[in-house]
């Protein structure tokens, strides 16, 4: 796509060709908040909220993850509103709702910000004002300081922006026990040092759409091999870090062993990353960084030592 062009998106306006001739559907809209992306982010919140200690009324635990769902999505769709002229070049994000012309650009910023402010207010009101702080954070880092600020300026966008992503459990395990604490820094500090390898592995195979977007991510601005030197860094600062919540007493020794076995295989994969050439391995490493999270996260629900999902 050409410069103008991209003004041309910017400004509201897609090259007419472009433009769909049918009416927004609900799934467009709904395809706004990343719903894919976010249902990850949604079971961090929901693990954080079920193992920290104490209890919520089950109607109050579901409108807090209710509100870390939609204040998440919420932070996607004003991320396809300020992004839609890099999605419009980039293959992987070319057909969403914005470039495809099936949502108007004003109309996706009016429902990111009325989702947004819905969201917190309800964690206020419903839950409590330090979830809601929280989640506004969140959601104001992945606007402004990951999108608007970050995104095309460094190759280290995702390592600052990625806090983003990393605070659905600590907005959780406020909305049970109203504060902040040192288990629920460290799992904020997990996803933080996951997110890099999560990312790179698969900006080493969408480099081309990154170079062609202009869009500064560490493949193409440092090269693979950099890259993958990173991510080992990462991948490796990660492993003893996610054993905490069994020496903090958050988890059991069973989540602690398949922590340290499961980070084992995130390390192995990430030196047959650096060492083979190709997509295969970073397309393994990026699945496997999302296997990874889940059963974490999964495992921190099932061997909790607060457990107060089972006594609610
Ligand atoms: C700055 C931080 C992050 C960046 C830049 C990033 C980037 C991406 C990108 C570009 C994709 C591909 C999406 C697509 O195909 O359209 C993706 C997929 C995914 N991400 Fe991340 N991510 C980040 C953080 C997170 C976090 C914190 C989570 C969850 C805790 C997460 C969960 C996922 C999941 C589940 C997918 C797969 C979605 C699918 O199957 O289509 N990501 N991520
Ligand atoms: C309120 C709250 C809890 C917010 C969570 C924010 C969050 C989940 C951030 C994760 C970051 C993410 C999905 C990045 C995608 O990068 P990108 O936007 O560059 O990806 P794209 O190229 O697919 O648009």
């Amino acid at each position: 796509m050409s410069e103008t062009s991209i003004d041309m998106a910017k400004a509201g306006g897609l090259p007419s060709e472009d433009v769909s001739q049918r009416q927004a559907a609900v799934g467009d809209f709904i395809a706004l908040l990343k719903p894919r992306v976010m249902s990850l982010v949604v079971f961090t919140g929901f693990a954080g909220l079920l193992v920290a200690p104490g209890s919520l009324h089950p109607v109050l635990a579901a409108v807090a993850v209710l509100c870390i769902a939609v204040g998440a999505g919420a932070a996607g769709a004003i991320n396809m509103w300020y992004d839609r002229d890099i999605d419009a070049v980039m293959k992987r994000t070319q057909g969403r709702p914005i470039p495809q012309g099936l949502v108007a650009p004003d109309d996706a910023l009016a429902f990111g910000i009325t989702l947004s402010i819905f969201a917190v207010m309800l964690m206020g009101l419903a839950v409590n004002w330090a979830a809601a702080a929280l989640l506004a954070i969140a959601n104001l880092f992945y606007v402004f300081v990951y999108t608007i600020w970050l995104k095309r300026r460094t190759p280290q966008n995702i390592v600052i922006g990625g806090a983003a992503g990393a605070f659905p459990p600590m907005i959780g395990w406020a909305a049970v026990t109203g504060s902040v604490s040192l288990e629920s820094i460290v799992l904020f500090s997990l996803i933080f040092m996951w997110t890099p390898p999560h990312f790179w592995a698969l900006s080493l195979y969408r480099a081309g759409d990154y170079q062609k977007a202009g869009i500064p991510m560490l493949p193409v601005v440092a090269g693979a091999a950099a890259t993958k030197r990173q991510m080992l860094l990462y991948t490796v600062l990660l492993l003893p870090l996610s054993i905490l919540p069994t020496l903090l007493g958050t988890a059991g020794y069973l989540y602690g062993a398949v922590a340290a076995v499961m980070g084992l295989g995130f390390v192995g994969l990430c030196l047959r990353v650096l060492r083979e050439e190709g997509e295969r391995a970073p397309k393994q490493m990026f699945a496997y960084s999302i296997l990874y999270l889940f059963v974490l996260f999964a495992l921190l629900i099932v061997d909790s030592a607060n457990s107060n999902w089972l006594n609610w």
